[in-house]
């Protein structure tokens, strides 16, 4: 076997709050997080909604210690994955590619072909593939390998999903068990399961397996508990003025206080890593409107990060990887459907005449939405929601 290399994906946080911005623009520059019917105004809605939002966005990070700790915690996991393949016998180079911040994905590949591997496991840090971020990557790699003859003489493969790993299931089930354990009556707590959402259109229009693969880990995860809690699965941190997937943590919390729950145990099941999500929004945004609604005990089961059951994980995914035969980006990449994500309706692709006329009005509608953004400081993005 010639040298090997393991390319971790994940999506990359703001190291310092002076990063917040260009990382929102490099987010929602990105067609698989906003998807318009027509490319060029994604850069200035990207850039629009970036200045916006980046002061907010820029206030969470600070209650966090001012950046994102994702990249120290990716580059931590990626020695401890390393060890683990040593031991078990397979030597292999760790690269992480982020997707809207340093390392970059295109830096990993440059670095990757400057080592000369020559077989590669592209294994994407969430366990159930979405196309808004797994999918993303992969379509990122993919335009990488058409550009770039070299990287076309890598035998690589793809992890698209990997949430039915036993050891993965074994590494959460240990966590929630810890966490349960701290109370007076374990049995007795409610499981919350807070998946991170996305738009609704995303699955029903674009064929996106995420709900159904969070559905399945959920269950997965409870049956490798194997205790009696009752449990809920819920989705957190929308952004934006569409629907997305229900129900919505906020919600979910407040029901569940109104049920009479005092006991409650979080579990952040789309992350294998802390970030802001799991430190700010659920610690700090999600415990106050559970201890509003009368939950008298919340606590969160932490991201797996480097439990060693974990890791474990990892490298049985890029062993097992390794003996079978590859899976291709473009075997992995396709949506079911084309549709437009955003907002929600039905489309037509292509040169049509419904494309022309709804790009005029909507550029249209965009520019006088702008100057009165411009002139009044307040406006369409606002009052739908999209803009705090
Ligand atoms: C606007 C649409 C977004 C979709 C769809 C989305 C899906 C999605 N995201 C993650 C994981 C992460 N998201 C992170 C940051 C982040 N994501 C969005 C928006 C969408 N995410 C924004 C605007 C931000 C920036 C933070 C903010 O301003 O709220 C991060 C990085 C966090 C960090 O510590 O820096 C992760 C990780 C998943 C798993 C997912 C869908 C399955
Ligand atoms: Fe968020
Ligand atoms: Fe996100």
């Amino acid at each position: 076997m010639g040298r090997v290399g393991v390319l971790l994906l994940n999506l990359g946080g703001p190291d310092k709050l002076d990063d917040v911005g260009p990382f929102l623009y490099n987010l929602f520059s990105d067609p698989e997080i906003i998807r318009l019917p027509f490319r060029w105004l994604q850069k200035p809605l990207a850039w629009f909604i970036a200045s916006r939002r980046t002061k907010t966005s820029q206030e969470n990070y600070k209650q966090i210690g001012g950046g994102s700790p994702l990249r120290r915690i990716t580059e931590a996991q990626g020695e401890a994955l390393k060890e683990q393949l040593d031991y078990l016998g397979q030597e292999a180079n760790i690269y992480l590619g982020m997707r809207y911040w340093h390392p970059y994905t295109e830096e990993a590949i440059a670095q990757l072909t400057q080592d000369n591997i020559e077989r590669l496991v592209i294994l994407p840090l969430y366990p159930q593939f979405s196309i808004s971020t797994s999918g993303s990557s992969f379509r990122l790699l993919e335009r990488l390998w058409q550009e770039d003859p070299k990287l076309q003489r890598i035998e690589y493969t793809v992890i698209p999903s990997w949430y039915k790993q036993p050891s993965y299931l074994q590494s959460m089930a240990e966590l929630i068990a810890q966490e349960l354990d701290q109370f007076s009556n374990p049995n007795e707590v409610h499981v919350f399961f807070s998946a991170h959402g996305v738009p609704k259109s995303y699955v029903e229009e674009a064929g996106d397996p995420y709900q159904q693969e969070i559905e399945d880990c959920t269950a997965l995860i409870m049956q490798t508990l194997n205790r009696p809690n009752s449990y809920t699965l819920a989705y957190q941190s929308r952004v934006g003025p569409v629907e997305w997937l229900q129900p919505y943590t906020e919600d979910a919390l407040k029901q569940l206080g109104a049920q009479g729950v005092k006991d409650l145990v979080v579990v952040p099941i789309s992350f294998v890593s802390e970030h802001i999500e799991t430190l700010q929004e659920i610690d700090i945004e999600y415990r106050e409107i559970a201890e509003e609604s009368g939950i008298e005990n919340f606590r969160r089961v932490p991201a797996p990060n480097t439990h060693p059951v974990f890791i474990k994980a990892l490298a049985d995914l890029v062993i097992d990887a390794l003996k079978k035969p590859s899976l291709k980006l473009s075997q992995v990449t396709q949506m079911k459907k084309k549709v437009k994500m955003y907002p929600q309706e039905n489309w037509e692709w292509g040169m049509t005449t419904s494309a022309e006329v709804w790009n005029g009005r909507i550029a249209m509608l965009g520019f006088i939405a702008l100057i009165i953004e411009l002139i009044t400081g307040r406006g369409l993005l606002h009052m739908i929601g999209l803009l705090q």
